[in-house]
């Protein structure tokens, strides 16, 4: 861990939160979860050690998710968890040497949330704090240069939202957030389980599902999967086994809804930007475009051929570490990274 950490790149997501210190990488990579002692108000543990409690607290414990549908839902415990993951990284020394921080955020969050994310930052100990927009951290992570007047189009999909986005000379053209992503995947796993099996299942075993057997493209070859839950007929633990073209039924609403953005995106974007698109393709990233399928499907439906890029989870992180070698710039006003600024 680094102890003189200056620079800090942080990708404060739903699911996750991963930071990126200079020089070294993703260096953190951690459930956004925090669990505190109700009775004193006392942090207990944010990260792993607090998802393992999630679901499974005695009363006078909660486990908490503060970030939720790509917005911080609960402002005190993001300050908390953002402070312990900043602690992690700086080590001993953060309070005389405060990191620069920079934060990624949906491309469809307010002004008021905005503010809401620096502040965090800010209390976390920071000595700046700048934000940048996810898409633009992703294609920076995807490898893409951004720089050129050329239009590349990015869809992240996360756990709490999809950002679809046009870029093209360092800003955002045209783009959609929607709080549709793997979070509502593994809420329509749960749905469908109950409609078609009459069975309950936990968030914990639809996440499960989705990563073995989930896809959103039929498979060339069917997979299986055995779970258990509760039926609801008997109240019961019962066994059932589950099939990938299942899920295929299960996905079709949250997929439907990321297509149209995707397709939105593309009719409000100029002709030569879409030109563009067609030569270069759709790059996706976030843990969501691991549903197997995801990039054959949109290829199938656009007729733009799609990837999934490589460390697709970490693109983010890795695209928001690197914006850090532009922060002098944007200081004397010249780079113009989508709506990213300094606020302190
Ligand atoms: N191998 C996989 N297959 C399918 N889904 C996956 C896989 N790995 C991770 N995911 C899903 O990816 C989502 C998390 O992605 P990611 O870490 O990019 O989101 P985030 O940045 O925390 O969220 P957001 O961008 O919405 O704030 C979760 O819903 C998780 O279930």
């Amino acid at each position: 861990m680094c102890s003189l950490a200056k620079d800090i790149g942080i990708d404060l997501g739903t699911a996750s939160v991963l930071v990126y210190v200079k020089g070294k990488g993703v260096v953190l990579n951690e459930p956004s979860v925090v669990a505190i002692n109700k009775d004193d108000g006392r942090l207990l543990s944010v990260g792993a050690d607090a998802q393992a409690m999630l679901g499974r607290t005695p009363g006078n414990i909660v486990a908490i998710r503060p970030l939720r549908e790509g917005v911080i839902s609960d402002y005190d415990m993001t300050e908390r968890m953002l402070k312990e993951f900043i602690r992690k990284v700086s080590g001993s020394f953060h309070h005389i040497f405060k990191p620069r921080v920079i934060i990624c955020v949906p491309s469809g969050i307010t002004e008021v949330e905005e503010r809401a994310v620096v502040d965090a930052g800010l209390q976390s100990g920071a000595s700046h704090v700048y934000l940048i927009e996810e898409p633009v951290a992703a294609a920076i992570g995807a490898g893409i240069d951004i720089t050129k007047p050329e239009g590349h189009m990015v869809v992240d999909i996360g756990g709490g939202t999809s950002d679809i986005a046009v870029i093209s000379l360092k800003g955002v053209v045209e783009s959609a957030s929607i709080k549709v992503a793997g979070d509502q995947f593994n809420e329509a796993i749960v749905k469908y389980m109950r409609r078609k099996h009459n069975i309950l299942i936990g968030e914990r075993t639809a996440e499960q599902m989705k990563m073995q057997i989930g896809c959103v493209f039929p498979k060339e070859e069917e997979t299986t999967i055995e779970i258990k839950g509760r039926c609801l007929m008997t109240g019961l633990p019962k066994t059932i086994t589950v099939t990938s073209t299942e899920m295929l039924e299960a996905f079709e609403e949250p997929v439907e809804r990321i297509l149209e953005a995707i397709h939105g995106v593309l009719e409000r974007t100029p002709p030569e930007l879409v030109a563009d698109i067609a030569n270069n393709g759709i790059v996706m990233t976030g843990g969501g475009s691991l549903v197997d399928g995801f990039d054959k499907l949109i290829t199938a439906r656009t007729g733009i051929h799609t990837v999934v890029a490589e460390n697709a989870i970490s693109c983010v992180a890795i695209g928001t570490g690197k914006s850090l070698d532009s922060v002098h710039e944007m200081n004397d006003g010249t780079v113009n990274l989508s709506r990213r600024k300094q606020m302190n």
